[in-house]
């Protein structure tokens, strides 16, 4: 395939990518995803990302967040496991990490992610863990490369990763995310008005689905755990991406159809993800 070639993301790939379960599946079958966030302030973000990965297929979901968080987790959903102790322990039993959603650039932040960077296990960066990759100097952004990572930026956090404005990001947003990927490596999903998606072997997606209604706190964390599901579920970086946001701005263009943009609330997706993986709505 040419490298300029964009394919548009349809239901098709739902179907080619997540077959029907073996009627003998267990949870052991569908991957765990570790989430990392929620520094003071910020654990709602953390805990939105939990809630869709655990919406999305993913067999165990758990959270590392600060000790404050820790029942309204448990409040909001209880299928998901969460603590503020022992991250290596929750490390070594996940085999997906989602770090970045309220992270925080604290030590306490800072902290959890080097010990996320510090596995070879398939690793989703949003939010803060952008903010904090970008703030490295080139050197060591090279040396922390991977193939099995997938980058999640909004225009504003892409600027920051490639040193620019997010006018220029958005003034040609396909050479953006090539240059990102290219740069980072892994798969890089630039978000916003048709978000475009681009894996490494130089495959590029996009994404003709999603509203004006999105723009709203919380709507990228949501994004970031349904994507890490996917992931947990077996696919490509490139394909949970494309996938996940699919999902993403297709759940929120049912509700806008219905209920209009204004108000979309991010939580208001989780209940139209299972029957959206399913293919049945
Ligand atoms: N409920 C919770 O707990 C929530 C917690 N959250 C958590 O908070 C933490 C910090 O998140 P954040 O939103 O403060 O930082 P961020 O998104 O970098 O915005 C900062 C600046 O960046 C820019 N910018 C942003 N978007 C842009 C775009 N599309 N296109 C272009 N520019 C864009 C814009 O700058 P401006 O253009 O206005 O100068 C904006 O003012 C993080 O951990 C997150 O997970 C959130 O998820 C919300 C819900
Ligand atoms: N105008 C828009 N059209 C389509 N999708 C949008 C629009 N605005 C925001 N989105 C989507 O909503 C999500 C917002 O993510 P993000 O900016 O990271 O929010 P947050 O940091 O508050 O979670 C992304 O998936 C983005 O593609």
């Amino acid at each position: 395939m040419s490298p300029t070639t964009i394919q548009p993301v349809s239901a098709h790939w739902l179907n080619r990518l997540l077959p029907a379960r073996l009627p003998q599946a267990h949870k052991g079958d569908f991957g765990h995803v570790l989430v990392l966030g929620g520094d003071h302030g910020y654990g709602g973000a953390a805990i939105m990302a939990a809630q869709s990965a655990a919406h999305c297929g993913a067999g165990l979901v758990s959270l590392f967040t600060r000790p404050e968080h820790v029942s309204a987790m448990l409040c909001r959903q209880p299928e998901v496991m969460v603590s503020h102790q022992h991250i290596n322990d929750m490390i070594t039993r996940a085999t997906v990490l989602l770090a970045g959603p309220g992270l925080g650039l604290c030590s306490w932040g800072t902290a959890l992610l080097a010990q996320a960077l510090a596995s070879d296990k398939p690793l989703l960066l949003d939010a803060d863990a952008l903010n904090y990759l970008a703030a490295l100097p080139q050197a060591e952004q090279q040396q922390l490369k991977r193939d099995n990572w997938l980058l999640t930026p909004h225009p504003g956090e892409a600027a920051r990763l490639l040193g620019c404005s997010s006018a220029d990001i958005q003034h040609d947003r396909v050479a953006a995310v090539q240059q990102l990927q290219q740069r980072f490596g892994g798969t890089v999903l630039l978000k916003g008005h048709t978000s475009l998606i681009a894996g490494p072997e130089r495959q590029l997606a996009r994404l003709d689905c999603g509203n004006p209604g999105m723009a709203g706190g919380g709507m990228g964390d949501v994004l970031s755990g349904i994507i890490a599901a996917l992931l947990a579920q077996g696919l490509t970086g490139f394909d949970a991406a494309a996938l996940g946001g699919y999902l993403h701005g297709t759940a929120a263009d049912q509700l806008a159809a219905v209920r209009g943009e204004r108000g979309l609330l991010a939580t208001a997706i989780l209940p139209h993800l299972q029957p959206l993986l399913n293919g049945k709505s």
